[in-house]
């Protein structure tokens, strides 16, 4: 199922071309949009929600076109903004309830349903007291809250570990991935860091300079970065140009031999090289890199 697309989306600012003829297609789950800061993420956000025009291109979301049907797309898409937007002086049930009473719900039913969004988000007795008086994860969860609350079919969470210390970040990862596994709600979730994205997204989309780098599963990202690191008692040199020959990548790194994992043969080719070449072999270790890796 298609959440959203773009087609040659493109949006020029005086100074900077922010999305410069970007094409992506977003599906169900949980989605990645990776760039380095100013490399339109938040931009495109705000297109697909219909707050900002695009110079050029098109876009659509669940179906609808962001330049004339912005309302009804807000009406079943939550969005959590990057900077801070809530008010100090109210506390997150004041502000919860209000963002309910927004989207049309009743007065008894916005409470209920503010109370477990707070809930699900995780705001305890804090939700009483006033937002001013909030830590970054605090108020990170109010942001987060309030793109709930109308029960949205899809949320855009723009940055939403930012400013979270490590703890504070996990916890928020974890939810975001609750969010899209358990609740059922398709999530577009922006980071400029594409290792926190690796541990809840299904896909990334990598952007830079309002370009598209790549459009992958996670899956294949993660595939094309796994490589075995072999340690043999002597003759690693003998090794690493057998498996040259076979038409493998390998350095090697001091002691040990990295090889890029290519396909499932590749496991077979240096079970064979070591046997045929009759080495001891010490040490044999998969390793995960990380999906930064891949872009290096
Ligand atoms: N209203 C605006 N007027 C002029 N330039 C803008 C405006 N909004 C964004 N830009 C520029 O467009 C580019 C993309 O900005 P955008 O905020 O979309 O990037 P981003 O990937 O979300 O980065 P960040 O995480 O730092 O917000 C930047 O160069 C930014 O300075």
């Amino acid at each position: 199922m298609t959440i959203l697309a773009t087609e040659a989306l493109t949006k020029r600012y005086p100074r900077v071309t922010a999305l410069d003829r970007l094409t992506v297609e977003v599906g169900a789950g949980v989605t990645g949009l990776v760039g380095a800061n100013g490399a339109g993420k938040s931009t495109l956000i705000k297109i697909l929600l219909g707050l900002v025009p695009a110079s050029e291109g098109s876009a659509r979301v669940l179906g609808l076109d962001p330049a004339t049907q912005g309302q009804e797309i807000r009406r079943s898409v939550g969005y959590m903004p990057e900077h801070d937007c809530l008010p100090p002086d109210q506390s997150a049930t004041e502000f919860i309830v209000h963002m309910a009473r927004m989207s049309g719900l009743p007065r008894i039913a916005a409470r209920e349903r503010a109370a477990d969004t707070l809930r699900h988000v995780g705001l305890q007795e804090e939700r009483y007291r006033p937002i001013g008086g909030y830590s970054t994860g605090m108020k990170q969860r109010v942001k987060l809250a309030q793109a709930l609350v109308h029960d949205p079919k899809v949320i855009f969470l723009d940055e939403p570990t930012n400013g979270l210390d490590p703890q504070g970040r996990d916890e928020m990862l974890r939810l975001v991935h609750r969010i899209g596994t358990e609740f059922g709600i398709s999530v577009l979730v922006c980071s400029h860091l594409l290792g926190e994205l690796e541990r809840i997204c299904d896909h990334v989309i990598v952007i830079d300079a309002g370009q598209l780098l790549r459009s992958s599963a996670i899956g294949e990202l993660t595939q094309a970065s796994q490589v075995i690191s072999v340690e043999v008692e002597e003759g690693l040199e003998k090794l690493a140009a057998r498996l040259t020959e076979t038409g493998e990548t390998v350095v090697v790194e001091g002691r040990s031999l990295t090889v890029q994992v290519r396909a499932d043969e590749t496991y077979d080719l240096l079970r064979d090289a070591v046997v045929d070449l009759d080495l001891n072999l010490v040490r044999l270790e998969q390793r995960h890199a990380r999906i930064e890796d891949v872009f290096r």
